[in-house]
């Protein structure tokens, strides 16, 4: 068949052109809900009826002259004209509602871009729905996702759950409740395992700055080269082959809540020095970028080694020493509130039969007073995880000495064993005799004990280091200290 071509001049196509126009517009007046234009800064120069009875509005007055913005927060004709590029379909969302938009850019004779002009086509194309339908399912997992990071990142902890009613332990939560009703910097004390992370966190669900997140930060945690990142975040793009998305940090994260930095005697001093002036100005500065941004932020820091010391060594700032210590708190360790070791048992074996859902158990008496006579260098971490494993390997509803016997070192059993042929009276030499062998001055007792402890661990995970610090509930780190500060007394 031979091909059929029509020429036209330019004089037809210029009519054709013409009336295409003319019928587009008039179909779309139908189609659209509503139009508005801005002017080259983003002000508003016109808006139809319809545009203004959805935005129930009733006067054009109150809204012609006004940045866009100001009436439609999530408008981007600032951008359409920014970029002179048309966005031809796009979901807009305003209030409750996601409007179907359409934005134009706007230009004068001479192709200059002079405004920008938006349709709102919401649920006149049909054939949008199902795109519209999908939108608002995925409008609704991203809300629910949001719901639930945003619980996570509430305090999981209460004061409740802070166990115990010895003296030192009412002092201590005295001092919580203290520190909870003043936004100041609160610098928590104590042996690894003492409960500061439950404490900081207590603080913040007791502070006005509940309902914001609380974030944690473990400094021996996080590789050095990373912390910087971590802290402050990244601008997009800041390194070459990094993730080119923005990344924020933890300050950023933390913003209208709780900071709590972990192992604080752990920060390099270079991230140190960045650290106070943050807490002076409450602004950080996103690495890759010189954005300045606004903050507030309380922080709470931990430490389990003695900071003071670390200042006079010069490896810890003393100015961000002086600034984080306005508030301290002292958490004793578990062996100077025994008193608590009934409670403690009773509440953590209740932890692990709603984790594990095996039967409940308890401590017999007997049992409580073997595990008084240990020091727990790990403190109630370490409780727990001898808990839990007496759980695993005995049956018992009532766990009871021997239960506990096999996990802890001789000495303890030994010195039970003693105290209990001291209490029948069949050592010989009598209930008070001075030559009973478990009767020693406290430092070395207390040193032998340590080691009896560590090696007794070191045993258990066959020398691997940080598998006994785990079966101790110590950290890496105070482990390593350990092993290394008895091969210097051997
Ligand atoms: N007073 C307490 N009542 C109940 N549980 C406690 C108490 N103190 C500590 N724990 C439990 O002991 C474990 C260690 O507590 P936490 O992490 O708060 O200690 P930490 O002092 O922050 O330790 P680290 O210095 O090693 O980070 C957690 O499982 C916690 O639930």
């Amino acid at each position: 068949m031979p091909t059929q071509s029509v020429h036209h001049t330019p004089d037809t196509s210029a009519a054709v052109r013409q009336h295409a126009m003319r019928a587009l517009f008039d179909q779309f007046d139908s189609l659209y809900e509503g139009a508005i234009a801005v002017d080259c800064q983003g002000r508003i120069s016109w808006i139809d009826d319809k545009y203004m009875s959805m935005l129930g509005l009733r006067d054009p007055q109150q809204v012609l002259g006004r940045d866009i913005e100001q009436v439609i927060p999530n408008s981007l004709l600032r951008e359409v004209i920014r970029t002179a590029q048309p966005i031809l379909l796009d979901i807009m969302e305003f209030g409750q509602q996601s409007f179907v938009v359409t934005r134009l850019p706007l230009r004068d004779a001479g192709g200059e871009v002079v405004g920008a002009v938006g349709f709102v086509l919401y649920e006149r194309l049909a054939h949008l729905k199902p795109l519209v339908a999908k939108f608002a399912t995925l409008q609704q997992e991203l809300d629910a996702a949001r719901r639930g990071l945003a619980e996570h990142r509430r305090a999981k902890y209460t004061l409740d759950q802070f166990v115990g009613e010895a003296p030192a332990t009412v002092e201590i939560k005295r001092q919580a409740r203290r520190a909870a009703q003043q936004d100041v910097s609160v610098l928590l004390l104590g042996e690894t395992g003492t409960g500061k992370e439950i404490l900081a966190n207590a603080i913040h669900a007791m502070s006005a700055r509940a309902g914001a997140p609380f974030i944690g930060v473990n400094m021996a945690a996080v590789p050095e080269s990373l912390l910087e990142a971590e802290f402050f975040g990244v601008a997009p793009g800041a390194y070459t082959g990094a993730d080119k998305k923005a990344r924020e940090g933890k300050f950023k994260l933390a913003d209208g809540g709780t900071l709590f930095l972990d192992e604080i005697g752990d920060m390099p001093l270079p991230v140190q020095g960045k650290l106070l002036r943050v807490l002076q100005e409450q602004e950080i500065e996103l690495l890759g970028s010189n954005k300045v941004l606004k903050i507030d932020v309380r922080v709470i820091a931990a430490t389990s080694v003695d900071l003071p010391a670390l200042v006079a060594q010069g490896r810890f700032r003393s100015d961000l020493y002086y600034r984080l210590n306005v508030l301290p708190i002292q958490l004793p360790p578990l062996r100077a509130r025994l008193a608590d070791l009934a409670s403690l048992c009773d509440a953590l074996l209740q932890q692990i039969f709603e984790r594990n859902g095996t039967r409940r158990r308890a401590v017999t008496p007997a049992a409580c007073a073997l595990l008084a006579r240990y020091p727990w260098p790990g403190n109630v971490r370490e409780l727990r995880n001898v808990l839990e494993r007496a759980c695993i390997l005995s049956d018992r509803a009532r766990l009871d000495v021997d239960d506990f016997a096999a996990m802890l070192p001789a000495e303890v059993n030994a010195d039970l064993a003693a105290g209990e042929r001291a209490m029948a009276g069949h050592d010989g030499a009598g209930a008070t005799s001075p030559a009973s062998p478990a009767v020693r001055p406290y430092a070395e007792a207390l040193a032998a004990f340590d080691r009896a402890i560590v090696e007794n661990a070191l045993a258990a995970a066959n020398g691997n280091v940080p598998a006994a610090a785990r079966l101790l509930g110590l950290s890496r780190a105070a482990m390593y200290k350990r092993v290394a500060a008895l091969s210097r007394r051997a």
